[in-house]
Parts: C-alpha cells; sequence; structure tokens
C-alpha cells in the first residue's frame, strides 16, 4: 500500500519548513536530504503526530489527514530517531505491557511477542533490561514494538544514525527483510543507508521535492560529470583544492580521485547512487 503526499505545506513561526510536498512512498522507499531539508517533519506528519497547513495524505486511495485533522492510523507505524523507554523492565516486559495497552490480556500475547522478537533477531535477549541493550538492540526493540500493532507501512528516521558498523549491517538486513511484506519509507542524510535497500528515492532539500524516482534515475543525474582520475600523492592537496571530490581511495602509489566536473578531467566513469545524489544538490544550489 502506497502513501500519496499532496500538495504538503508546513509552516513553523512564518517559516516554510516543507513547501507544496508531492510524493508517492512506496516499495523500500528512501527520503533523502540535507540536515533540516524536512524529512523529519514530513514522517512525523505522514505519521498522524503533526498538524499541517496544506495539503493532504492518503494510504492508497483512503483520505487520512488534512490539515490540522491529522490522524493516527494502525497501519502506519513511526520509529523516531531517539527513544528509552523504561529502563528497568526486561525486553519481554516493555513489549508485554505494551500489548496490555493495546487491550490484549497477558496470558494470550506470550507467542506475539516472541514472535516479533524473533523477527528482529532478539530472541537471545529477551530477558535482558531495557537498559543493558546496545543502541542498535534498542532500535531493534522499537521495530519490535511497531511489529505488534500489525502496521503495513513502517517508518524509519535516520535508522542507522549512531550504530557502529556491525549493527548497522545487521541493520540494513533486517530493513531489508521487513521490505518484502511493508512499505518501508527510511529517512538519511548518508547515501550509503539506502543504497542497497531501496527501490524508489525521494530527495528533499529546504522544504521543496528536489527528485523523485528509482535510484538509476538519481544515478544518472550525474552521467555528464562523474570522472576519475590517479593523482600522485604530492598533488593530491591541490586537486582537492580546485575540485569537487566525491571519494578517494588509496593504492601503493598513488590516489584514485572521483570528482564531479562540469570540464572533462582524467577519465569518465559510471556514476553512483551518492555522484547523482551530490549533483542534484549542486544544481540545486546553483539556482539559489
Ligand atoms: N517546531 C519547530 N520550530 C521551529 N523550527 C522547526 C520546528 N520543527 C522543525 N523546524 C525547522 O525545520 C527544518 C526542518 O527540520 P527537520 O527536523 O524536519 O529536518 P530533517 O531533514 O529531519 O533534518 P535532520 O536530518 O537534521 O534531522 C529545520 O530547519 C528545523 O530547524
Amino acid at each position: 500500500m502506497a502513501v500519496v503526499i499532496e500538495g504538503l505545506t508546513k509552516i513553523v513561526k512564518k517559516k516554510p519548513i516543507l513547501s507544496d510536498v508531492s510524493l508517492t512512498l512506496s516499495g523500500v522507499y528512501g527520503l533523502l536530504g540535507p540536515n533540516g531539508a524536512g524529512k523529519t517533519t514530513l514522517m512525523r506528519i505522514v505519521a498522524g503526530l503533526l498538524e499541517f497547513n496544506a495539503g493532504q495524505v492518503l494510504l492508497g486511495e483512503e483520505r487520512i489527514s488534512t490539515g490540522t485533522r491529522v490522524k493516527r492510523v494502525n497501519e502506519i507505524g513511526y520509529l523516531p530517531q531517539e527513544f528509552m523507554m523504561y529502563p528497568e523492565l526486561t525486553m519481554y516486559e516493555v513489549l508485554e505491557h505494551l500489548a496490555v495497552l493495546q487491550g490484549e490480556h497477558p496470558a494470550a500475547c506470550r507467542s506475539k511477542i516472541e514472535k516479533v522478537i524473533e523477527q528482529v533477531n532478539l530472541s537471545s535477549h529477551i530477558n535482558k533490561k531495557m537498559r543493558e541493550l546496545s543502541g542498535g538492540m534498542r532500535r531493534r526493540v522499537g521495530i519490535a514494538m511497531l511489529l505488534l500493532r500489525e502496521p503495513s507501512i513502517l517508518l524509519f528516521d535516520e535508522p542507522t544514525a549512531g550504530l557502529d558498523i556491525r549493527e548497522r549491517v545487521r541493520f540494513r538486513n533486517l530493513l531489508k527483510r521487513l521490505g518484502h511484506d511493508h512499505t518501508i519509507v527510511i529517512s538519511s542524510h548518508l547515501v550509503e543507508d539506502i543504497e542497497f535497500l531501496c527501490t524508489k528515492i525521494g530527495v528533499l532539500d529546504r522544504g521543496t521535492v528536489l527528485f523523485e524516482g528509482s535510484p538509476d534515475e538519481l544515478k544518472q543525474k550525474a552521467a555528464p560529470y562523474t570522472y576519475e582520475l590517479e593523482v600522485p600523492f604530492a598533488e593530491l592537496d591541490s586537486i582537492m583544492a580546485t575540485n569537487e571530490v566525491v571519494q578517494m581511495s588509496e593504492e601503493p602509489s598513488h590516489v584514485v580521485v572521483r570528482v564531479l566536473s562540469e570540464e572533462p578531467i582524467g577519465r569518465r566513469v559510471a556514476p553512483r547512487l551518492m555522484d547523482g545524489y551530490l549533483a542534484l544538490l549542486k544544481e540545486a544550489e546553483a539556482h539559489g
């Protein structure tokens, strides 16, 4: 099921945070944008937690929120950037508490809780206290909490921020698996977070939509500008000072430098997602 956002505008203290944003969130969707682009604001509106000034949010064909009439629906689960609940309770107790709040009988919900804990790969930690869990594990408990309500759409705000590399990989694998039977929206300012996960991408910048399309279409934004050159160590500083360097990798005798350039330099190479994203932001900056 897709979430359709039409003409969404959010103004805070006379400042537009989102301006006429229209997007169709479906598949495994990456919401990219620099810090302050409006990603969190958009997610909170879709989750029914924030009012807005104009536009509407639809679930499939059904209108769920318009302006000041925002609604939280069970189909949409939202995992915020940071959260920490009940540090002295065990993971099982937290989930049981939540299930009871949702109207379930404690004795009847055991298998459901065990199932969601298994879905997020935490079965071996079921009796650990929340404060004993790592940041990545706590975030996975957050997902288990959402899964209890059996939503079909999951919104993740910067899900891998602050995680170490192993947890990042584990978390990405989990999102990939959840993507098989859920619509997933992942917001991030890091291309690497969404590169291997997303089937569709939207890019926000300063509250407006710069792009919506497939990862391949985003890559193509940089096709005319992506070059690689082999630079001796001694010349690296001057190359960096005069070019937009997007990536470097060290070889024994030189550095391979990837640049975005209007002028031909080195050899043209196939663009990656990061190149397309940066080319798009650069173009937007040039147009003010
Ligand atoms: N309640 C508020 N009052 C004032 N300004 C706000 C409020 N909420 C958001 N903003 C501003 O709106 C802009 C967008 O914020 P938002 O958190 O949605 O961006 P973001 O893309 O999620 O950024 P980040 O990646 O840094 O979390 C920022 O400039 C922020 O300072």
